[in-house]
């Protein structure tokens, strides 16, 4: 039996669904969600941002060649140089400044999400680490091919979220999507099934934490 990233997925279809197509993501493709939930959503994300880096210097870490040291350093690199930078200007066009930002109180939901990946990252080596972040890295940018699969999505001016759908429809967050998923079929290709198993239980409660991250928007829960 050789595994593939895939048979992850195959192995919580309904939370892997609930995710990609949670109301939240309808409501922002059909520009019905309410701004509160999103800008909520976008301070959370920041924070979720700062942890997600840690979690790459994580990966740095755990690496156990120059590759795999190499790559962890550009996700670091990416995350801390670019993305963040780009949140923070894209979160003043909402009219959440950075001094805002930098206080904020991390949502329950937050804390568990991005905890439960580097506690992961932690306990096992680099494969349990990057299945716990592959909901994250290959959700969004499947998301995003899922809202431009639907006729009821609507792109354009007359979206207000628009742009957060083109960030990750974009050539460069696809690639890392591809690079990610490629990265897992060659590991997942060499593992016994009890190991699977394992991996699947981290890919499942990674993907409930996405639901979670996602309620938390919607409810404005903190
Ligand atoms: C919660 C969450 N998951 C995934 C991504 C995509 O990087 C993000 N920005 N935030």
């Amino acid at each position: 039996m050789s595994y593939q990233f895939d048979d992850l997925k195959k192995s919580c279809p309904t939370e892997w669904r609930d995710y990609i197509e949670h109301s939240f993501v309808q409501q922002l493709g059909d520009a019905t969600l309410a701004t509160e939930a999103f800008q909520h959503y976008l301070k959370q994300d920041y924070l979720f941002l700062i942890q997600f880096a840690r979690a790459f210097a994580l990966a740095a870490y755990k690496s156990p060649t120059l590759a795999d040291l190499k790559q962890a350093k550009e996700g670091l690199e990416a995350i801390v140089d670019t993305e963040l930078d780009l949140h923070i200007s894209y979160c003043n066009e909402w009219g959440i400044s950075e001094a805002e930002l930098a206080e904020l109180p991390e949502a329950r939901a937050t804390l568990a999400y991005t905890r439960y990946v580097l506690d992961t990252g932690n306990r096992g080596d680099l494969l349990d680490l990057h299945v716990a972040l592959s909901p994250c890295m290959v959700g969004y940018g499947e998301i995003a091919n899922w809202l431009n699969s639907r006729s009821t999505t609507i792109r354009g001016d007359s979206n207000p979220y628009d742009a957060w759908i083109a960030m990750y429809e974009s050539d460069d967050f696809q690639e890392a999507m591809q690079a990610e998923v490629q990265w897992l079929n060659e590991r997942l290709a060499e593992v016994s099934p009890a190991r699977f198993e394992q991996l699947s239980r981290v890919f499942r409660d990674a993907t409930r934490l996405e639901i979670d991250f996602w309620n938390m928007g919607l409810n404005l829960s903190e």
